[in-house]
């Protein structure tokens, strides 16, 4: 008889409250070995709360929490998940090259060093000190520490916060290639460009809830509607934002932007009672979708950041 095997990450009814603030109001996530998720949310929606329990870093107060079917504890114990966090704190007096050696010594078994330094783009910087470093190679070198136990879940909080474009490249490259071999990423990102290009699938937060989960399309669909953009210097925005269905007005200069779940609607009322002019209609991309899946006050203006 084969046993089929557990999930990666398995989140049942998950809760987690400090005091008064409850930062995990009932989470139910599974991600499947080899899956590469995001984890999207606005500041203070429970990611960060949420990857802590994952890594066995705080205790759920109610709901189960259980990676490769054990308590998050022994997963980490045994090797099997890494993280790189938004500020781990490094050691600046050694080399990187050190610093890669060091943790590699804690580790049974532990990926070569020079391997998980090319792996993080740092060969030609690994003889620099760590105080000397830029924060982007500084952030590369966290990477290449969570590389290190070679785990079969690895856990992102922001990873590529600092990285100039071709560091963020050469990160998700490598992320891509190890999840070909069966490694399940979970990262946390306010990139939502990278999220689109890099995630299997998108889960999103708000309150400490899942508002959305799917693929980048999926998520982009869920937010029904679409954005009109017309030329209207001095646009009336009070009587377009009445009009129903329409869940943001913004102006950018002379022109005016709308997005609304019923486009015709707004189409017909532009160009019947209004001076605009020049009408352009597009679908929501994922930052619009993000924006409308997580605002919680609709028909704000200045709301399409
Ligand atoms: N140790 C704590 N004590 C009290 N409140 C906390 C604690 N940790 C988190 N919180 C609160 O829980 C909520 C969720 O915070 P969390 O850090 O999980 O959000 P996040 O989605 O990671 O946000 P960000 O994008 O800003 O990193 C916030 O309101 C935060 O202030």
């Amino acid at each position: 008889m084969t046993l089929s095997a557990p999930p990666a990450v398995r989140l049942d009814g998950v809760t987690k409250t400090f005091g008064a603030v409850q930062a995990v109001r009932g989470i139910d996530l599974t991600i499947a070995p080899g899956e590469v998720v995001a984890f999207l949310g606005p500041n203070g929606a429970g990611k960060t709360t949420t990857i802590d329990l994952l890594l066995g870093l705080s205790s759920a107060t109610t709901g189960t929490v259980e990676v490769f079917g054990s308590s998050p504890r022994d997963a980490v114990a045994h090797g099997r998940v890494a993280a790189v966090m938004q500020s781990g704190g490094l050691l600046k007096d050694f080399t990187i090259r050190e610093t890669v050696e060091l943790v590699g010594s804690l580790f049974r078994p532990a990926r070569p060093a020079g391997e998980v330094l090319e792996r993080a783009g740092l060969v030609d910087v690994a003889d620099r000190l760590v105080g000397k470093a830029s924060g982007g190679q500084q952030q590369r070198l966290r990477f290449a520490l969570a590389l290190i136990p070679d785990p079969d879940l690895l856990i992102l909080d922001e990873p590529t916060t600092g990285m100039d474009v071709q560091g963020r490249r050469d990160f998700w490259n490598a992320i891509r290639d190890d999840a070909t071999r069966g490694r399940t990423t979970l990262f946390a990102t306010h990139y939502l460009e990278e999220a689109d290009a890099y995630a299997d699938r998108i889960v999103m937060v708000n309150h400490g809830r899942v508002v959305a989960d799917g693929t980048a399309s999926e998520v982009k669909a869920m937010a029904v509607g679409r954005t009109v953009r017309a030329t209207w210097p001095g646009a009336d925005t009070r009587a377009l934002a009445a009009i129903e269905g329409v869940d943001a007005v913004d102006v950018r200069g002379d022109r005016v932007i709308v997005h609304a779940v019923d486009s015709d609607h707004v189409v017909r009322h532009l160009l019947t009672r209004t001076p605009a002019h020049d009408l352009e209609i597009t679908t929501r991309n994922l930052e619009e979708a993000f924006v409308a899946l997580t605002t919680d006050v609709p028909a704000t203006e200045g709301a399409l950041a």
